[in-house]
């Protein structure tokens, strides 16, 4: 009986994929690296991509016309030359709400971090010099009695509003190319973006990266926040333009930013992003717990048997 034969573009993902896989495919694994996927991809009949590895027209050339479905292992899929898959017919489906949770956590714990200034915390600790009635470092924003606004209010948006409630925030806004009416059940304001700029305390970018959105928090944005304004970024690096960002630090435009994304990752050492005491960053980790990369490994290779059987993919895109 013919085998379809699936590349795994990641040797970290959990065994639970590789077992589905196994079952019913023959089953390539390699390095989520270029070099590595273009020496192994050839004759494959899917793809089980990682998040941030790019995928163009050369891999899909070297996978051959036999390529009938993609599936990437990340809610978004700016690393994907979507044109050219759809071009092809190539059947496209990656994982949108599965790391909500995993994300809105991420949202909460950068929103406060960067709010009591942790990084600098952290140094005044490494070195061994401070003293915890120190007037002269700089105090926090309070999150409780706060103004949210939540840039995007999808799935990750809501559940970082939900988790918020808890911490006492007085007023959620958000904004978008339209009110959404779970925005209203969980009493999120739907408002224009110079309005959240003007009024929110903190301001969490949940945006998919898009031709729209790139680069979207400039100068002129920072310009509009308060200056003790806190900013947030879990979505990707490009929505914002990071010399603006890194100004708008310096300058004291803004209070502080928390960043779970940023261009390149990871920095190069001492880029100047990661010498700003008021700048939290970690390492693109949004969805990166056990259950929630287990349950996306599992969710990928269902995705792709559902697909090769001609059955209707769980989360489709194309
Ligand atoms: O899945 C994605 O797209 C992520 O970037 C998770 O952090």
């Amino acid at each position: 009986m013919h085998k379809f034969k699936v590349l795994v573009a990641n040797d970290t993902i959990a065994q639970i994929a590789h077992d589905l896989l196994k079952a019913e495919c023959e089953v390539i694994v390699c390095k989520a690296e270029r070099s590595s996927i273009l020496a192994h991809i050839a004759g494959v009949d899917a793809l089980f991509w990682s998040s941030l590895l790019k995928l163009d027209k050369e891999i899909l050339d070297r996978a051959g016309p036999q390529l009938q479905v993609v599936v990437t292992m990340s809610a978004g899929y700016d690393h994907i030359d979507i044109e050219e898959i759809k071009r092809r017919g190539i059947k496209f489906g990656n994982f949108p709400s599965v790391l909500n949770d995993a994300l809105a956590d991420l949202g909460v714990l950068l929103a406060l971090a960067a709010s009591r200034r942790i990084t600098e915390g952290l140094l005044a600790v490494g070195k061994s010099c401070f003293c915890p009635t120190d007037g002269n470092r700089p105090l926090g924003v309070d999150i409780s009695g706060s103004t949210v606004g939540i840039v995007g209010l999808g799935g990750i948006g809501q559940n970082i509003v939900q988790r918020l409630k808890s911490f006492k925030v007085a007023r959620f806004l958000y904004t978008g190319h339209t009110e959404k009416p779970e925005g209203k059940a969980i009493g999120a304001e739907f408002v224009p973006m110079e309005i959240l700029l003007r009024e929110s305390d903190f301001v969490i970018a949940c945006i998919p990266l898009t031709k729209e959105t790139e680069k979207m928090f400039n100068a002129e944005v920072f310009s509009k926040m308060k200056k003790t304004a806190v900013f947030v970024n879990i979505s990707r690096g490009d929505v914002v333009n990071q010399p603006d960002l890194i100004n708008a630090l310096k300058d004291n435009m803004i209070f502080a930013a928390g960043l779970d994304v940023t261009t390149p990752e990871p920095l190069p050492p001492n880029h100047e992003l990661m010498t700003l005491p008021n700048c939290v960053i970690t390492p693109h980790i949004g969805s990166a717990t056990v259950k929630t990369r287990r349950y996306m490994a599992e969710m990928t290779a269902k995705n792709i048997l559902h697909a090769l059987k001609g059955e209707p993919m769980i989360t489709p895109v194309l």
